[in-house]
């Protein structure tokens, strides 16, 4: 298992080239945020606004538009019941995530079958929790073109994977990946969050308790995403999002008792500028 280090931050994170525009890094679509849980997409795109995706769009229940807007008027709104809207939007993203309070009704599972198969090879879509819940629950693989990443907690993984939580050694969750397309990125969080690809295993070194508040994995998934949108490569984007999103925990926790996901969001752009490749 390889430790993840500072290091990775400035081999992923470079200056964006003056000669550029928001198309040059990349469009991000988060699926998220029913009517219970509507902090969780907010959170999400948020995120990917902040690690600097060039457009961001949160399609979600519409009682969430008003709250988002508010927040962050960078970010389009789209009506989820939309189906129309959202295949155009779904087709012109480079990243997709869909999961981060979705809920776990028919609806829901209707829009994550809708969505999944309308990707294709050349995007990526992270998924996190309602829809890992719901894959487990209909015993699932996703039909999808798109690389995959999963982002369970454990029990999540333990719904989708079948392993309790103390038989998720470092084996069996290999072998459990082996069922999913080659390609396919586990991030399984947890204090020392450990990241999956076929033979490769890496361990994140940052995090703190002070990060265990409800909506922190739901922001994890924006970081991933803004990464992959501007830095392309899949999985070093994705050990630079786990890194980077604990070590803002980790520096927040510094003078605070608890850190919460919008505090860490804010934070993104200032650690980006601190830790980017300063070589050339
Ligand atoms: N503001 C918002 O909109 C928010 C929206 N959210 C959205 O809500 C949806 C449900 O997500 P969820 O994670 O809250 O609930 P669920 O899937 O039932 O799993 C919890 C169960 O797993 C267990 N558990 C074991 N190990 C664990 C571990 N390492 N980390 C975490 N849990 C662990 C845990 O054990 P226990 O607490 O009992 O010890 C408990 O029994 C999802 O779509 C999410 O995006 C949330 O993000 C909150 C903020
Ligand atoms: N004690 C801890 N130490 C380090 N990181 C933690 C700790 N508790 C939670 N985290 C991090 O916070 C995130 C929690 O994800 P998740 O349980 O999906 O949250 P939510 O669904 O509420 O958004 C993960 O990235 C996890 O690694
Ligand atoms: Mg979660």
């Amino acid at each position: 298992m390889k430790q993840i280090s500072a290091a990775i931050l400035k081999s992923v994170i470079q200056p964006r080239p003056q000669e550029s525009h928001k198309g040059t890094f990349g469009r991000v679509l988060v699926v998220a945020g029913s009517a219970t849980y509507g902090g969780a997409g907010i959170m999400s795109a948020s995120a990917a606004l902040l690690t600097g995706a060039g457009l961001t769009t949160l399609a979600s229940d519409p009682v969430n538009r008003t709250a988002l807007h508010s927040q962050h008027p960078e970010i389009m709104f789209i009506d989820w019941h939309d189906d129309s809207l959202l295949r155009t939007t779904l087709v012109t993203s480079d990243v997709v995530v869909i999961g981060p309070g979705l809920g776990v009704d028919d609806f829901a599972w209707q829009l994550l079958q809708r969505v999944l198969p309308q990707l294709s090879e050349q995007q990526v879509v992270i998924i996190d929790g309602s829809a890992l819940t719901l894959l487990a629950e209909h015993h699932e693989i996703p039909d999808t073109k798109a690389q995959m990443i999963l982002t369970p907690h454990q029990e999540e993984w333990h719904r989708l994977s079948q392993l309790a939580i103390p038989s998720q050694s470092i084996t069996a969750n290999q072998q459990v990946l082996q069922k999913w397309p080659a390609k396919t990125i586990l991030v399984l969080k947890q204090h020392r969050t450990e990241i999956y690809q076929q033979t490769d295993v890496y361990q994140n070194t940052t995090g703190v308790a002070a990060m265990a508040t409800g909506g922190m994995g739901d922001t994890l998934t924006g970081i991933i995403a803004g990464m992959i949108a501007q830095f392309k490569k899949p999985l070093p984007a994705t050990l630079a999002a786990v890194y980077l999103h604990s070590l803002a925990g980790q520096e927040l926790a510094r003078q605070q008792y608890l850190v919460l996901p919008s505090q860490l969001i804010a934070m993104l752009p200032h650690l980006m500028w601190q830790y980017q490749d300063r070589s050339n």
